[in-house]
């Protein structure tokens, strides 16, 4: 119950706050409510690309903008009803943010500050193209003579009104997008884009759809405001006000929740209410300024990541954190098995034909053709550097290929985005564990089981296939805490938790015994065997020998980027080019 709680207890506030102007409190009071309301949206609307992805932008003055000018230039100009210009404001908005992010989204190396930079430019080009056309014109834009809807009992009532149905929608739309499985990806991708990516997330298309949200919420409030403030310039409107506040609000109320950036909203246009006006506006404002950074250096996660962290949250919702929130189900002790060992063991799964990569002139894969049998483990051997890692790489579809086939059943897969490849039926472990280290152990092995592995269409339910493969690899008693509260030894298994609840065909796992102890050692041994026993095809990239010969049907050595020997493992390693490969000596 305590989830839908939540968008009750906002439809209810709306409720409340919507008999406000019938009360003929002072208009002052309308504006205040106006202000905290509209900064509510901006705010939130921010967050589900910036704070729940992590994409930072300074852009979203621009598509707030585009809001303000098309509906300026509707009902201004063309004499539109006010109300019909606003779904065009979001539209537009949303088809100016999706023009840019389906560029932008596509180049792996605009992340971060780049990414910043690049949506604060598109704010610039957007005020000089309105500027300098006839949008604008350079004086701006007036609007009284357009008439405010009668909603409420006067044209102020009426605008607040809107912007309150504005904020209900926005905090009801980033509360659904918080706690569903859209939401958990985002999540993903702020902590690790490319290890989401592997784990099903198509990014790309997650990011594009983030961006179109908050820019049509922005673009919808940048409508109303159009009208609220009857004259609008691109100097007012484009400036950096707009990204500032929004970053400031969102960080102060925490940008991992979905009620944060309305607390640091409502915090902010308090302070700014209280402080700056009178004689004594500027020590006001250096009253606020001292407070952000108070707040901001004592809470850094903002109010609410404070506040949930003394709750012992930290999983996706709050449900989640304490063992067994609204909907999330007990553990299934009988989920859908893998397919058995022995189907079709011995045939063909995985088929590799000619596969090269090669990074700036080196040839880390060059040619390479292989098998792997359905049911088999297949260790992958060879020196340091003989392009073992950049093999599942490109097979799991974290590097593209140079040349080759990639064919697992009856599909190419080589070329297709991570997430395809992963959908597919094919799973890796990282030699350094990639957890998302902002996500409970839980959630991180739902991300998988939601996207990678197939009929899981909810949080919920992958949280319900998660309990159980945390039960396979021994750590279902740590399902609730942070995967940097786990040791190397943990970190592995949830690495290999992540990978079986994909449900692959197939799992690629890169040096799992890498730092273990002997006993530590042993014991992912034992799950190997397990997971092979569940019908898993395996290939096991290793240096431990004694696992390697313990563990393994057959084994494919590379060397310097192609296939030096295979065969079965005792007879391979007694070969004089495989010493040699190894020893660096010849022993011919
Ligand atoms: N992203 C990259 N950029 C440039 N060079 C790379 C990259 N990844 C791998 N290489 C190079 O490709 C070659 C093969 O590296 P790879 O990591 O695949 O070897 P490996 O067999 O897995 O080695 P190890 O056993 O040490 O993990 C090495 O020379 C390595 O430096």
């Amino acid at each position: 119950m305590r989830l839908r709680r939540a968008p009750a207890g906002i439809v209810a506030a709306g409720v409340l706050m919507a008999a406000l102007p019938f009360l003929k409190l002072p208009s002052f009071y309308e504006s205040f409510l106006y202000l905290a309301l509209f900064w509510i949206v901006l705010a939130t609307s921010w967050n589900i690309l910036s704070g729940y992805a992590g994409y930072f932008s300074f852009g979203h003055g621009a598509f707030f903008g585009a809001g303000v000018y098309t509906t300026a230039t509707l009902a201004g100009k063309f004499g539109w009803p006010f109300l019909w210009t606003l779904p065009a404001a979001a539209i537009v908005a949303a088809a100016i943010g999706v023009a840019v992010g389906a560029v932008v989204f596509r180049v792996r190396g605009i992340r971060g500050e780049v990414f910043a930079l690049l949506s604060l430019a598109v704010t610039f080009v957007l005020a000089t193209i309105i500027g300098n056309t006839s949008i604008d014109g350079g004086p701006g834009v007036y609007l009284n003579a357009v008439p405010v809807p009668a909603i409420g009992p006067t044209p102020t009532s009426s605008l607040y009104l809107l912007m309150l149905a504005a904020a209900v929608v926005t905090l009801l739309v980033s509360w659904a997008i918080r706690h569903s499985r859209f939401g958990a990806g985002l999540f993903a991708i702020h902590d690790d884009e490319d290890a989401a990516e592997v784990m099903g997330v198509p990014t790309y298309r997650w990011k594009l759809a983030a961006l179109a949200v908050s820019c049509a919420l922005a673009g919808w409030v940048g409508g109303i405001h159009a009208l609220f403030i009857s004259y609008v310039t691109t100097a007012e409107t484009f400036n950096l006000t707009v990204p500032l506040t929004v970053v400031l609000m969102s960080i102060l109320g925490g940008t991992r929740h979905w009620a944060g950036p309305a607390i640091g909203a409502v915090a902010i246009t308090g302070l700014l209410f209280a402080f700056t006006g009178g004689q004594y506006a500027v020590l006001g404002k250096g009253v606020i300024g001292l407070i952000l950074v108070v707040g901001v250096l004592f809470m850094p996660q903002g109010f609410m990541g404070r506040f949930r962290r003394t709750s012992k949250q930290n999983s996706l919702a709050p449900g989640g954190g304490g063992g067994g929130g609204e909907g999330e189900a007990r553990p299934d002790p009988h989920p859908n098995p893998l397919p058995q060992a022995g189907e079709g063991a011995g045939e063909a799964l995985l088929r590799v034909i000619g596969l090269s990569k090669s990074f700036r002139g080196l040839k880390a894969l060059s040619n390479v053709s292989l098998e792997v049998r359905q049911g088999e483990i297949l260790g992958l051997l060879g020196p340091n550097g003989s392009g073992k890692s950049t093999f599942i790489n490109v097979v799991s579809g974290h590097f593209l290929p140079d040349a080759g086939e990639v064919w697992l059943g009856g599909r190419d897969l080589a070329g297709l985005p991570a997430h395809d490849i992963a959908r597919a039926g094919i799973a890796r472990t990282y030699q350094i564990p990639r957890p998302f280290p902002q996500l409970s152990v839980l959630d991180n092995v739902a991300i998988a089981a939601m996207y990678a592995g197939r009929g899981i269409s909810t949080l919920d339910g992958g949280r319900h296939a998660a309990h159980e493969w945390l039960e396979f690899t021994h750590l279902a008693d740590k399902a609730h805490q942070l995967p940097g509260d786990l040791n190397l030894h943990q970190r592995k298994f949830l690495e290999l938790a992540r990978a079986l609840a994909a449900r692959p065909q197939l799992v690629l796992l890169d040096e799992v015994l890498c730092g273990l102890t002997p006993t530590e050692i042993q014991s992912a041994v034992t799950q190997i065997r397990r997971i092979r026993d569940q019908g898993t095809t395996i290939v096991f990239v290793e240096h431990v020998m004694d696992a390697v010969m313990a563990l393994t049907d057959r084994v494919v050595v590379f060397d310097q980027g192609t296939v030096l020997a295979e065969g079965a493992p005792r007879e391979v390693m007694q070969r004089p080019e495989v010493m040699t490969a190894y020893l660096g000596v010849a022993h011919a």
